[in-house]
């Protein structure tokens, strides 16, 4: 008993240095990137709510959520599967879903958002939550490509703001950007990335600037591969082809694209263009706004660059 008590007692001193452990964690967004969040938050002992705009969607994401688990169990507990199956229920138990947003806010220690990656609803969901949540409770936002300053900027909690940027699918990939603007305090840029650590993470961290690290590489290599289309030079299957073969990567760019959805692709480089219309990497692809405006999203939709329907 001594120990623990020991034990306790210095964790406590070492945490109250720093604004309270976050223990519960609000999603918002249950779609590719809000699923993801949700399980490795859960994963790693967290209590998770994963909102949504209706119960259809929030039930979907759980459902993704399972299969995603299972894949997870499968590989890391094949030699021992009562440990995998105590593994998915007690992660399944860290998770509730919801579609009021405010009341879940309302008792919270730490909102993710991911929704779509449009500034003006972004701004719109944190005003609202600003007001319900609580003191200590901090924000951040999943965006690819948005300023985190201009996403906060309806908030009065600017020192407790930043940016949590994960990667898809957020189940595997190691690394979590975290992002600070001018105001986020650094006791807010070290809960979130203690956070990023504690799901499971490799954390770097960046100036709010467009893109971020990853991104801001990715984007250019990525827009030029559909230029690359556009122009007739290669075919997307032989380009993507050759990004694996010759370049070691785990997909091509069209793959990825398809893999990232084209809807996000299309909002991103929209935005960058309208931020810098001078800048030619940025000139939208009509290519992938055709393929968006044929509702061909990738394989959210069951089609993109490619075909996934059985
Ligand atoms: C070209 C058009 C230009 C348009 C404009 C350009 C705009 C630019 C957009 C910028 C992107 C913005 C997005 C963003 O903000 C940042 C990102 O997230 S960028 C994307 C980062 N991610 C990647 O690059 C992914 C690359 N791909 C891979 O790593 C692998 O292909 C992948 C892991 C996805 C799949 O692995 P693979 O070996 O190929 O096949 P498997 O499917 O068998 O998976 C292997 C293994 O991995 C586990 N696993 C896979 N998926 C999941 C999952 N969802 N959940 C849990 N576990 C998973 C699993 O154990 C698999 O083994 P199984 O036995 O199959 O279970
Ligand atoms: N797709 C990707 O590979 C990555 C995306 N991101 C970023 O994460 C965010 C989400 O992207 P995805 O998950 O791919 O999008 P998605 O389209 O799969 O999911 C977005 C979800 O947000 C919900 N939503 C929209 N407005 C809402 C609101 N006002 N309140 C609550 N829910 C709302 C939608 O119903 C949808 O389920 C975007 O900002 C995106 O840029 C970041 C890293 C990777």
């Amino acid at each position: 008993m001594a120990f623990a008590t020991s034990a306790l007692v210095r964790s406590l001193s070492t945490s109250a240095s720093r604004q309270a452990a976050i223990k519960h964690v609000t999603v918002i967004g249950g779609g590719l990137m809000g699923t993801g969040i949700t399980q490795v938050a859960a994963q790693s002992g967290h209590n998770v709510t994963m909102c949504d705009v209706s119960d259809d969607i929030v039930q979907k994401g759980l459902a993704r959520i399972q299969d995603s688990l299972k894949r997870v169990v499968k590989k890391k507990y094949k030699d021992d599967p009562t440990a995998g199956q105590k593994f998915f229920d007690s992660t399944m138990e860290n998770i509730r879903i919801d579609t009021n947003v405010e009341r879940v806010a309302a008792s919270t220690d730490l909102v993710i958002e991911a929704i779509i990656e449009n500034l003006d609803i972004k701004q719109k969901l944190f005003s609202s939550l600003d007001k319900v949540a609580p003191q200590h409770t901090i924000f951040a936002s999943n965006t690819s490509s948005l300023p985190i300053k201009d996403i906060a900027s309806t908030c009065e909690r600017q020192d407790r703001f930043g940016g949590l940027h994960f990667f898809n699918p957020v189940p595997v990939m190691k690394l979590v950007e975290v992002v600070r603007f001018g105001a986020t305090s650094n006791e807010t840029f070290q809960s979130l990335t203690d956070f990023g650590q504690a799901v499971g993470k490799t954390t770097v961290s960046c100036k709010d600037t467009p893109g971020f690290i990853v991104n801001r590489l990715l984007v250019p290599y990525m827009m030029e591969a559909v230029r690359m289309l556009e122009r007739g030079e290669a075919s997307a299957r032989d380009i993507d082809t050759a990004m694996k073969l010759g370049a070691g990567y785990p997909m091509g760019p069209f793959e990825l694209c398809d893999y990232v959805g084209l809807d996000t692709t299309k909002f991103i480089v929209q935005g960058w263009h309208e931020l810098d219309p001078d800048q030619p990497l940025f000139k939208p692809s009509e290519l992938v706004n055709k393929l968006v405006a044929e509702g061909k999203l990738g394989m959210k939709s069951g089609e993109g660059f490619y075909s996934y329907k059985k």
